[in-house]
C-alpha cells in the first residue's frame, strides 16, 4: 500500500502521556501571557487535550478499512456517483488553526459501489489530521482509487484557511480550491465536464 495514503499514523509513533500534553497546554497559556492557575483557566489544559482528541481523531482510524465493504448488486449502474457539499473541518499543519470548507467526491464505479456514508467518513478521517489542502485532496482521491478500483475518481475541495483569514495576510474572502482527478476524470474531458456540471448544478433547497 502506498505510504502516501498513511493508514494509521499513530501506530508509527509513541504518544506522549495525557499529563505531558496538559503540561504543554499550560506552557502555551503562559506563553500567551496569562496565568494557568487562575480559576477560569484551571480546567483548560484538560479541555484542550479533549478537544485535540476530537480534532485529530483521524490518526487512529484506518481509511482503507472504511471502504472495504462494497455492494455488487447495482443493476448495472455505470454512471457517476457524487457526494456534493461534504462539510470539511480540518487543521492546517503549519499553524494548527482551522481549515473550513466543503469537499465534493465523485467516482465512476466499475462493477461495485461503496456505501455513500463511507465516502464522507473517508473525508472525515483525513480531515481530522494535520493537513495541507493539497495532501488532503490527494489522499481522499487516491484511497478511493486504490481500494475501490473504479474507472475514475474526482475530488474537489474548496476551503477557507483561518491562518490566512484571521492572521498573517488576513484576506478573509479567499477560498482555496484544489482537485485531484484519476482515471477517466483525468483522461476524458467529457467525464470531467460532467463532474463540473454536477458540481455547479443548482443545489436542492429543502432535502
Ligand atoms: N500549499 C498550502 N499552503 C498552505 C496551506 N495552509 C497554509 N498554507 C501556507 O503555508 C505557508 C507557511 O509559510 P511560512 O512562511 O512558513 O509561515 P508564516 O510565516 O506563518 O507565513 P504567513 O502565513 O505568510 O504569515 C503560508 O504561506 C500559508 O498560507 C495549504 O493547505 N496548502
Ligand atoms: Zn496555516
Amino acid at each position: 500500500m502506498d505510504l502516501h495514503i498513511s493508514r494509521l499514523q499513530t501506530s508509527q509513533r509513541k504518544r506522549p502521556s495525557r499529563d505531558v500534553a496538559e503540561a504543554a497546554v499550560r506552557t502555551l497559556i503562559e506563553w500567551a501571557g496569562d496565568d494557568p492557575d487562575r480559576e477560569g483557566l484551571l480546567g483548560t489544559p484538560d479541555r484542550v487535550v479533549r478537544a485535540y482528541e476530537e480534532f485529530y481523531a483521524g490518526y487512529a482510524e484506518d481509511p482503507v478499512a472504511i471502504l472495504k465493504r462494497t455492494f455488487e448488486e447495482t443493476a448495472g449502474y455505470d454512471e457517476i456517483v457524487m457526494l456534493r457539499d461534504i462539510r470539511l473541518e480540518s487543521h492546517c499543519e503549519h499553524h494548527m488553526v482551522p481549515i473550513i470548507g466543503r469537499a465534493h467526491v465523485a467516482y465512476l464505479p466499475e462493477g461495485r459501489v461503496v456505501g455513500i456514508s463511507k465516502l464522507a467518513r473517508l473525508v472525515e478521517i483525513y480531515a481530522k489530521r494535520l493537513q495541507i489542502q493539497e495532501v488532503l485532496t490527494a489522499q481522499i482521491a487516491d484511497t478511493i482509487n486504490e481500494v475501490l478500483k473504479p474507472k475514475g475518481v474526482a475530488v474537489l475541495i474548496e476551503a477557507a484557511h483561518q491562518c490566512m483569514t484571521t492572521r498573517g495576510i488576513k484576506k478573509p474572502s479567499v477560498v482555496t480550491i484544489t482537485s485531484r482527478m484519476t482515471g477517466c476524470f483525468r483522461t476524458d474531458a467529457s467525464t470531467r465536464a460532467e463532474f463540473m456540471g454536477m458540481l455547479n448544478a443548482r443545489p436542492l433547497d429543502a432535502i
